[in-house]
């Protein structure tokens, strides 16, 4: 397939050498400097840019009806727009705060735990994210999606950053180095406490996430997350 970068940073460039391990071809390298974009050559492009630029990217790409695989974060407040546009022209579009097979299932596991320890008031949750010190956003996309699976399975009102009431889902954001990406659920007791924890130990896992979640979605129309690419129902 003939693939678009939107962002070629530290992402672009991982993306870009397992697409082409994968037998595809890399026809644009968008970045914040680009003024002519040619979209008529493209089967699908992936954005792994800024949260400011994100949404410009994405809306380009669906009126151009480029399937558009989304990876920026901290861009979400334009999600529900996106959607309707993709929905109006008829688009292809998926975003994910976290492409990694490993996130994803972890994904599946937090929102099971959640539902399993939604009745024992005793437990308080923590949620800590670890990160590089470049990245731009926080709390983490990845952080954000584990509170909403918190939220959906449980008597938490609501998630915040640092601190909180006694009903929200504190969540903790540390930036070291070149971690690229650590996160943890804890559920903590006088007792006891039980932790899941998923550890990124390198960029890999998420490029490699992207460019199938672009083999997958190429032919299709509407809007999809991670557990359509992945079938996990
Ligand atoms: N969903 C997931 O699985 C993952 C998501 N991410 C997210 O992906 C994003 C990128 O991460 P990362 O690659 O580490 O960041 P980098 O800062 O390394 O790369 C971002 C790139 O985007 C470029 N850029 C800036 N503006 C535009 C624009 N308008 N159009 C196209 N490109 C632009 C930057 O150019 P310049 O340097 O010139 O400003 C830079 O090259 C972040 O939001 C991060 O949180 C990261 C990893 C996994
Ligand atoms: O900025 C990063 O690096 C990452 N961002 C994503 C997020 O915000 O969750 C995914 C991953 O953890 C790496």
């Amino acid at each position: 397939m003939k693939v678009a970068l939107f962002g070629y940073g530290k992402m672009g460039k991982m993306i870009e050498q397992i697409a082409v391990q994968r037998g595809h071809q890399i026809i644009a390298k968008i970045d914040v400097g680009t003024t002519e974009i040619d979209f008529t050559e493209m089967d699908v492009a992936i954005d792994f840019s800024m949260p400011s630029a994100a949404y410009g990217n994405i809306k380009q790409c669906i009126t151009h009806n480029v399937p558009i695989i989304s990876g920026t974060t901290g861009w979400l407040k334009d999600y529900d727009n996106a959607v309707t546009l993709c929905n109006e022209k008829k688009g292809a579009f998926i975003y994910a705060s976290n492409y990694s097979l490993g996130v994803n299932i972890f994904f599946e596991m937090n929102a099971y735990l959640a539902k399993m320890m939604q009745h024992l008031d005793q437990y308080k949750i923590r949620l800590e994210e670890i990160h590089h010190t470049q990245k731009l956003d926080a709390p983490s996309g990845t952080a954000i999606t584990l509170a909403e699976g918190i939220l959906a399975n449980s008597k938490y009102k609501n998630w915040s950053l640092d601190t909180g009431e006694k009903d929200e889902i504190v969540i903790t954001s540390k930036r070291i180095d070149d971690v690229p990406g650590t996160h943890i659920v804890e559920y903590n007791c006088a007792v006891d406490s039980i932790e899941i924890k998923h550890t990124a130990h390198n960029r890999e896992g998420f490029a490699l996430g992207a460019v199938i979640a672009a083999e997958w979605i190429i032919g299709k129309t509407g809007v999809f997350t991670m557990r359509d690419v992945l079938n996990l129902g």
